[in-house]
């Protein structure tokens, strides 16, 4: 996406969580904990989720013990929460097989 994202309103990334489950939203990022059960799902997850921010050119923070991943998603160009990071998630939701 080569425009500027725009910060989105409260009640439109809570429509948009309507379709993704386990995301909560603290007002300015999105986050969700992955438990895959061991080290090699939790970071072939990881190599998947890294092409997908190579693609949009948006980037997760991320952490993780052995099989969980911790993601939390914001825009930091603008301060929040953007189209992207549902983009994101929404991939995200994808890779883990939970779509
Ligand atoms: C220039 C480049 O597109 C920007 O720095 C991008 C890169 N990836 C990014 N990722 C995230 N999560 N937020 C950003 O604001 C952001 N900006």
């Amino acid at each position: 996406m080569s425009e500027r994202p725009t910060r989105l309103e409260p009640d439109a990334v809570h429509r948009a969580l309507a379709t993704l489950d386990g995301w909560t939203f603290d007002g300015n990022r999105l986050s969700k904990s992955f438990d895959f059960g061991d080290f090699a799902r939790a970071t072939g997850f990881l190599a998947g989720l890294a092409v997908a921010a190579a693609e949009l050119d948006h980037h997760p923070n991320w952490s993780g013990v052995y099989g969980r991943v911790d993601l939390e998603l914001s825009t930091h160009d603008v301060g929040g929460v953007t189209e992207l990071d549902l983009e994101l998630a929404r991939r995200a939701e994808h890779l883990a097989g939970s779509d």
